[in-house]
């Protein structure tokens, strides 16, 4: 696109506005984004009531009860008869109808919350001899049907653990972070209220780049004021890139690598966290060959829509053919997948965002005064991305390493089994290492490595360089 036809999709667009409003891109609001709480819901969800109180009541039981299937601690085995009758009492609940529910988005949000933590509170506390996961058919079928309406994966993700899991502390006062309590947490840890509440942190600082992104999709016309503005608000959203990463950063400081990889991450698994040769989970009463069933991934930060739209509005693209710099091949269809774990609504706003007539990218190669305050927003994005890979290095990597070597420290044994044990804080929890052939995967599924170093040479290949 050159200068000319990028400067007439702008004029073009001040025509369509005189001629009726009917013709502009639809708002954010259109997209159930809050203009304040963003992509986070404006209000704390309502809870189930009639019928549905059975799942609620279930699921305020779990923590009391359940314990990962692998974990031989005292208290975790004085536990198991609990935990199986827990699991006995799920399989007898009735598949219950929601099509009741239909017109209720914000009650389907809380049914999709509610249904796709008891499934992973049910498959992870199986025993590790039950070979093939099965998810009882009172979980299943409503929590695919509930999925459906809101057009979002059905099973646990990034908007289960963190854009839907708060309350306010004081009700009646604004949605600030830290007016929001977690609401469901699997180990009980403040390491992992911490985790969750350091992401609902980032996607309440993201709604200043939704905003950006909203003021410049308004924009009608190209005179020398609007592009001084556009390049205010290129430099705004550098800085505000540079809070996220140091809101990513400040994860170290509430949450220890070694309870977020032994004690978080396994209840975070997905069908897909031991690599694709693993037979997965079976939804029960489900048909095997919906399509919505290849998408039971684990949740990831990749989901966040705060990310996507960034990225999307400074046009990086993830679809680059040749693998990442360390040559190793990268998922490149990854991105473009989490896109199913979010909301329909919001995956439709990314998916518009993406068609925007006017790349941004575009305009600041064309126009000097915008060159400099785009690559500086590459720059910054290109170092949280490294910082983000530190972190994911430092949290699974090193400690998945930690665990294939012999006994990392005197806390951790070899129980008559051969199999490794770790003893933390009176704990003592079988290993879930991963085998040594088999890359160390995110929750997400991927082998994370090559993909997130892929991320940043695709966030490093947007810079533009002097023509
Ligand atoms: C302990 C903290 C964290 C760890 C260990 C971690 C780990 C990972 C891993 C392994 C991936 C690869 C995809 C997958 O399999 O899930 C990933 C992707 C991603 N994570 Fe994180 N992450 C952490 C925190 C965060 C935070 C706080 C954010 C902010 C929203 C975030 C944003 C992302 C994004 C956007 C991706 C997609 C890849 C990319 O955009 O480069 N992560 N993360």
């Amino acid at each position: 696109m050159n200068f000319s036809t990028l400067f007439s999709s702008f004029t073009c667009t001040s025509s369509i506005q005189k001629n009726g409003p009917e013709q502009e891109p639809p708002s954010q609001l259109h997209f159930d984004i809050d203009p304040v709480t963003g992509f986070v819901p404006p209000e704390p969800l309502p809870r189930l009531c009639r019928e549905f109180k059975i799942w609620e009541d279930v699921l305020e039981e779990a923590p009391d009860v359940l314990k990962l299937g692998d974990d031989i601690s005292e208290e975790a085995l004085a536990l198991k008869a609990k935990g199986e009758a827990w699991r006995a009492h799920i399989r007898a609940i009735s598949i219950l109808d929601i099509v009741s529910l239909k017109a209720q988005p914000r009650i389907l949000q809380r049914a999709h919350v509610v249904l796709a933590w008891l499934v992973q509170y049910y498959v992870h506390s199986l025993p590790p001899s039950v070979e093939t996961k099965r998810v009882p058919a009172s979980l299943a079928v409503p929590l695919v049907g509930v999925s459906r309406l809101l057009g979002i994966a059905p099973v646990i993700t990034f908007s289960d653990t963190i854009t839907w899991n708060w309350e306010l502390i004081r009700p009646g006062d604004p949605v600030t972070i830290d007016n929001m309590a977690v609401v469901h947490n699997f180990t009980g840890r403040e390491d992992e209220r911490h985790f969750y509440q350091v992401q609902a942190a980032i996607e309440l600082h993201g709604v200043q780049i939704l905003q950006i992104i909203e003021e410049y999709t308004k924009t009608s016309h190209l005179d020398e004021p609007t592009i001084s503005k556009i390049a205010g608000n290129l430099t705004r959203m550098t800085v505000i890139i540079e809070e996220i990463n140091d809101l990513i950063q400040s994860i170290r400081t509430g949450c220890d690598p070694h309870v977020f990889y032994w004690e978080m991450r396994p209840w975070f698994n997905g069908n897909d966290a031991k690599g694709p040769s693993d037979p997965g989970w079976i939804y029960e009463g489900v048909d095997p060959d919906v399509p919505e069933l290849k998408y039971l991934s684990g949740p990831s930060g990749g989901q966040s829509a705060v990310m996507h739209a960034l990225d999307l509005f400074l046009d990086i693209s993830h679809d680059f053919e040749g693998g990442c710099s360390t040559n190793k091949p990268a998922d490149r269809g990854f991105m473009n997948r989490m896109r199913l774990y979010m909301l329909g609504k919001h995956r439709a706003y990314l998916e518009q965002l993406q068609k925007s007539p006017r790349p941004i990218r575009e305009l600041a190669k064309y126009i000097p005064a915008l060159r400099e305050p785009y690559n500086d927003a590459i720059a910054a994005l290109k170092k949280l991305r490294s910082f983000h890979m530190r972190i994911a290095v430092m949290y699974i990597t090193n400690m998945a390493r930690a665990s294939s070597l012999q006994p990392r420290n005197p806390e951790v044994g070899v129980d008559k089994n051969r199999q490794e044990v770790r003893v933390e804080s009176g704990n003592v929890t079988k290993s879930n290492r991963p085998e040594q052939s088999e890359p160390v995967r995110g929750s997400g599924g991927s082998d994370f490595a090559p993909l997130l170093r892929a991320g940043i040479d695709a966030t490093a290949r947007a810079s533009l360089r002097d023509p």
